[in-house]
């Protein structure tokens, strides 16, 4: 027998997004007031043989913002306006790309620029870490501020950042004003990273946010990619370095000058009270919805604005923080948001990023910034296919094949290290055998490292608000970002000394170890959360980490996405009557 669904007619547009992977059926022509959203529990529901009720699809109670959003967000085609908004934020995630990515080329270039000597190893670690600092103290407070202050004032003060840290770089002569200035760039880079996505999430529609998260990514991985090829470019310009750190004011000047026509999210406005401007957002971004739909849109945003207990916004912080600690799924929430940032950073893929040009000089290329480019290009394209198969294949399982490959390709990167023998003397390397085929191999599997790492947790970690229920997902995804860019720190401060101390075989060695726990660490507490609601990811952290319930239920997800799919094809006039 086929199930009637209230209120639906011809067409079921489906959403399998990462915030929650839910399954919403509406009419098209329709008010979507009448919409419904179909359930796990609506394929299990018990039903009397020939009661009225057969067969219904129960329409889930609504307690958490993505899924209240459904109620004016499906049936919609993506306005203008949205993508606008998306467009203009997502120039972050490129600042965020290009302004890490530019740092490997310009510290090959800068030669004898600053202080009229070759910078040491030591330096250029406190100039490629400055940013990583800076980017690390202000994502801490990023999330309170942007409640504060609201997203896009935050997302404008970056902007602000952005160009007095370029213009004393661009500007330096001395290795401490380049250090400083590259600081100054941090604290906006810390900024987009964490406001960014999280402008993306309040104004997407639910049925793309997942996407979109991952689009974030995608500028983000373009942006470096742009870098190196602007800096293979500028490569044997005379202060190319200089013109390569400028370009980066362009991006931040379209960002800040567009912000300053665009609205705040409807979620800030309403926390801030001014409920007339939050409903003006809305109907600007959903221009097929009812007045009715948007009010209590407005109201539900009113009512989950209240949900943490405070008179104030730092008491509401602290409850925030308690919350965050003392809920048991929360907490398991955030070891997992925590968890996989800290292996993004830790398993060495930013060093790549940061010195790819270093290395592959001591490698005994020439245009190392060249090569830069293909690992680059290989982490852009990855991310690409993560885009596609994030959803499909889920985020455990890419996790689990990425990081077994990272670990393979990091343990002959260190074999072929060794064999390489590379010796330092000073500030630079002296490869013992000059080039030969170990460098080969070397470039080779750097870049299958770079493909599994895009893949899997070079992506999977951007996800981390689909982790934590609404009222601490500000706080939490603080705390993760927060992770990242320690890490970050700690890599781009250590590497090349690393590189010295332990000897690069040693290092890349010492990576694949890390990468190869980090199979272990997902293995036993990544549950699998493709297609589960928001609600469910709650449930499933409940007791522990679940995994093999996770697996369970994310392939009935699958299956039941399957099957409203077919249903598509199958609305009945007997359907249409029940309407
Ligand atoms: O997800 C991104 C991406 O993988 C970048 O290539 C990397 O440089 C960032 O640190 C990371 O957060």
């Amino acid at each position: 027998m086929g199930i009637h669904l209230p209120y639906f007619t011809s067409k079921a547009s489906q959403s399998n997004e990462s915030d929650g992977d839910s399954v919403v059926l509406s009419n098209e022509h329709e008010s979507p007031v009448k919409s419904v959203k179909v359930t796990s529990e609506a394929h299990e529901i018990q039903r009397a043989p020939g009661s009225d009720e057969e067969d219904r699809i129960q329409i889930k109670p609504v307690n958490d913002e993505d899924d209240t959003s459904v109620m004016i967000t499906f049936n919609q085609s993506i306005s203008p306006f949205i993508i606008i908004l998306t467009f203009v934020a997502s120039i972050s995630g490129f600042l965020f790309g290009y302004d890490t990515g530019y740092i490997s080329s310009a510290l090959i270039s800068i030669g004898t620029d600053l202080d009229h000597k070759v910078l040491t190893y030591g330096e250029k670690e406190i100039i490629t870490a400055a940013t990583s600092l800076g980017a690390l103290i202000t994502s801490i407070f990023a999330g309170t501020a942007a409640d504060i202050y609201g997203r896009k004032r935050c997302l404008m003060g970056s902007n602000l950042m952005f160009v007095i840290g370029a213009i004393l770089q661009v500007s330096a002569h001395t290795f401490w004003q380049m250090a400083v200035g590259r600081l100054i760039m941090g604290f906006g880079v810390g900024i987009g990273s964490l406001i960014s996505p999280l402008f993306i999430s309040e104004i997407a529609p639910k049925m793309i946010r997942g996407r979109l998260t991952v689009i974030n990514s995608l500028w983000l991985t373009g942006g470096q990619l742009v870098a190196y090829g602007c800096g293979a470019g500028l490569n044997h310009v005379n202060n190319g370095w200089r013109i390569l750190v400028g370009l980066s004011l362009i991006p931040t000047a379209v960002q800040f000058t567009c912000l300053c026509f665009l609205p705040d999210t409807p979620r800030y406005y309403v926390m801030r009270g001014d409920l007339k401007k939050a409903s003006e957002v809305l109907r600007r971004s959903y221009t097929d919805t009812s007045d009715e739909i948007i009010d209590r849109k407005v109201e539900e945003l009113v009512n989950l604005n209240h949900s943490i207990p405070g008179k104030n916004v730092p008491e509401r912080v602290w409850n925030t923080i308690k919350e965050l600690h003392t809920v048991p799924s929360n907490l398991r929430a955030l070891v997992i948001g925590c968890g996989l940032q800290a292996i993004q950073q830790f398993t060495g893929w930013n060093s790549l990023m940061y010195f790819s040009g270093t290395i592959f000089e001591t490698v005994g290329f020439k245009n190392s910034s060249a090569v830069s480019i293909i690992v680059s290009g290989t982490n852009f394209i990855f991310t690409l296919v993560a885009f596609f198969c994030i959803d499909k294949i889920g985020r455990r399982t890419i996790l689990l094949i990425g990081l077994p490959g990272m670990t393979m390709a990091l343990v002959v990167c260190a074999i072929a290290f060794h064999y390489l023998g590379i010796s330092f003397d000073g500030a630079s390397a002296v490869v013992a055998t000059g080039f030969s085929s170990w460098g080969i191999v070397i470039i080779i599997f750097i870049i299958v490292f770079a493909a599994f790492y895009a893949l899997g947790i070079g992506t999977v970690p951007w996800q981390q608000s689909e982790l934590f229920p609404q009222n601490v997902r500000g706080v939490g995804t603080s705390y993760a970002t927060a992770t990242n860019w320690a890490g970050s720190l700690v890599i781009a401060s250590t590497f090349l000394t690393m590189l010295q101390k332990i000897t690069p075989a040693g290092t890349f060695a010492f990576f694949a170890g890390l990468s190869c726990l980090s199979v272990v660490f997902c293995y036993f507490c990544y549950p699998e959360l493709s297609g589960l609601e928001l609600e469910e990811v709650q449930t499933i952290l409940k007791d522990g980490f679940n995994i093999k319930a996770s697996k369970a239920l994310a392939k009935k997800r699958k299956q039941q996405v399957a099957r409203v799919q077919q249903l598509k094809y199958e609305p009945t006039e007997e359907i249409i009557e029940d309407i």
